[in-house]
């Protein structure tokens, strides 16, 4: 079978190098394209050197268009506008496309699910093993303990990280919220302060961590008197992320238009 040719987007962020990377050493991918902002002094350097990983042949551009022709699917990590600007083109240029970025509000992610009529896409908050195993989990933690437990997430991510809660906190809000046939929009609380009153005992609610270079971590707690679950998963290297998003570009080559999750990917929920 011949590889697949992935273009990474924010080719010089921290996820844009990170899935450069991986493109050049995943088996059965290639690094097919690397885009960066337009008008970045980056635009002509050479991906591979970019990332201290030797000569590529495949020059930073700043213009989709101009390499059409040299990739099969678009993995894009970098802002939810600018995803957006990607999913149009992938949308009239008939590419599937795979989207690790956060922060999207409601009306983008219609936006998105419309888009996904036309083309494959993938749409995850988080593309590790792990936190995709976790989010099961947390179906079988909500069911047996949701209804009497108290529930928080926290989570912790470097300064530099822009969207608060992750998107990952969001959906493993989402997934506890379906369990227990809530809606995330009426039950969620962000943040405490000043006299709260006792807790509430149908509420989520979502602690946020911003410090140095954690790179992701993700804990439910499910607390009751007496006893309490807590399930964590902590990411050591943007890699796991990067070869989730690589499987995912290999897998979404082979299907029909529509939005698919990376637990569909990894094969603990049906397509
Ligand atoms: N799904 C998952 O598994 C994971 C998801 N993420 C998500 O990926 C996203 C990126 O994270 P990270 O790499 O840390 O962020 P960075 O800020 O390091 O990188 C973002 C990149 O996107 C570029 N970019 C942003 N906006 C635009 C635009 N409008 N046009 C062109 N380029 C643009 C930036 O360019 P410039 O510097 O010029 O602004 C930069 O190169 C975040 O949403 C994060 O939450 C992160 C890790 C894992
Ligand atoms: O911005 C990051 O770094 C990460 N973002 C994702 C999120 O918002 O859930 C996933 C990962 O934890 C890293």
């Amino acid at each position: 079978m011949e590889a697949i040719r992935v273009a990474v987007t924010g080719a010089s962020g921290r996820m844009g190098r990170t899935l450069i990377e991986a493109a050049l050493a995943h088996p059965g991918v290639e690094l097919g394209a690397a885009l960066e902002r337009p008008g970045s002094t980056l635009i002509g350097c050479d991906a591979g050197e970019l990332v201290a990983r030797g000569h590529a042949a495949v020059k930073l551009t700043g213009d989709l268009a101009l390499v059409n022709d040299d990739f099969d699917v678009l993995v894009d990590f970098t802002s939810p506008k600018s995803s957006l600007g990607f999913l149009q083109y992938c949308v009239e240029n008939n590419k599937p496309m795979v989207i690790g970025t956060t922060g999207f509000t409601d009306e983008e992610k219609a936006e998105i699910a419309q888009a996904a009529q036309a083309i494959p896409v993938i749409l995850a908050p988080n593309m590790a093993v792990g936190v995709n195993l976790l989010f099961k989990l947390l179906e079988t933690a909500a069911e047996v303990m949701g209804s009497y437990t108290d529930i928080e997430i926290i989570e912790g991510h470097h300064r530099f990280k822009k969207d608060a809660p992750s998107g990952t906190a969001l959906k493993m809000g989402e997934v506890i919220a379906d369990k227990l046939g809530q809606d995330l929009n009426e039950c969620a609380i962000y943040g405490r302060e000043g006299i709260t009153g006792e807790r509430d005992r149908d509420t989520i609610a979502f602690s946020t961590i911003r410090a140095g270079d954690i790179v992701g971590e993700h804990t439910a707690l499910f607390a009751d008197i007496g006893e309490r679950l807590e399930i964590t998963h902590k990411a050591s290297s943007r890699m796991t992320f990067a070869n989730g998003a690589m499987r995912a570009s290999s897998w979404l080559m082979q299907r029909e238009p529509g939005l698919y999750d990376m637990q569909q990917v990894l094969g603990f929920k049906p397509v």
